[in-house]
């Protein structure tokens, strides 16, 4: 069977000056369903500069990535973005939504490379909005909703062009624990209902514990 993410002894150093810093070191994992896993490890481990590598931000010095069967690094640099737009969401600590924009518009933001018809791209942030449980608040601005709702937004943002993954890096981070756990609770029955595969790396017990699986890291090596 085809993985739908495959990570194959993968390997990434820095330099730092005349140090040389391991950030990555033949890390290997597949992932088969849609599932939820988490990445964990201390501060500095490489769980960003995994995620980095699975979006194609960077690329691994050794070893390779595959997608739905696809090698990432067969992919051209002009088909980049495309590919990223199809396949990827991205959801971050600080939600990085764009302050001057409303609910609705920071959602459409993630469908302008598609030629839709506005009203189309309109009523499709609107369906993410309500699928999150936030569509009684489209034309609210970023510094008008709570954390927990301005991540809400950035999870409808990931998901409006229904991808395949959503990479999240420390998606908890800036909420509270009640929502965080609310937060939760949307990831599981988002990756229930549309199949979406979500990698998170995380230092929340939380995400630990509702992961389908908690993949950890030290020092750039999977223990
Ligand atoms: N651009 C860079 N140049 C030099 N070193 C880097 C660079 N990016 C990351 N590193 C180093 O690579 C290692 C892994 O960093 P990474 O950001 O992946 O860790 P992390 O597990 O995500 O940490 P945190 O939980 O603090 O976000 C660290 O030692 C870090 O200092």
């Amino acid at each position: 069977m085809t993985a739908i993410l495959e990570v194959n002894a993968i390997s990434k150093h820095y330099r730092r000056g005349d140090e040389r810093i391991v950030a990555l070191a033949d890390v290997s994992f597949r992932i088969e369903q849609p599932t939820v896993t988490a990445v964990a490890g201390p501060s500095g481990s490489g769980k960003s500069t995994l995620l980095s590598m699975l979006a194609r931000f960077d690329q691994p010095d050794s070893g390779h990535i595959m997608i739905d069967g696809a090698r990432l690094d067969s992919i051209a640099e002009s088909g980049l973005d495309q590919f990223r737009n199809r396949k990827l969401g991205f959801v971050f600590q600080q939600f990085n939504l764009v302050s001057v924009l409303s609910a609705v518009e920071n959602v459409e933001l993630a469908l302008a490379p598609q030629a839709l018809p506005k009203q189309e791209r309109r009523s499709r942030a609107i369906a993410a909005l309500e699928m999150v449980g936030i569509g009684h608040r489209l034309s609210h601005k970023p510094t008008e909703l709570s954390g927990g709702q301005q991540q809400r937004v950035a999870i409808a943002r990931a998901l409006v062009n229904r991808p395949r993954f959503v990479i999240a890096d420390e998606p908890t981070g800036s909420l509270d624990s009640k929502t965080a756990h609310e937060l939760l609770d949307l990831i599981g029955r988002l990756n229930q209902q549309m199949d979406t595969t979500f990698i998170i790396a995380t230092h929340d017990v939380k995400v630990m514990q509702m992961a389908h699986r908690v993949i950890r890291l030290e020092d750039g090596r999977l223990i």
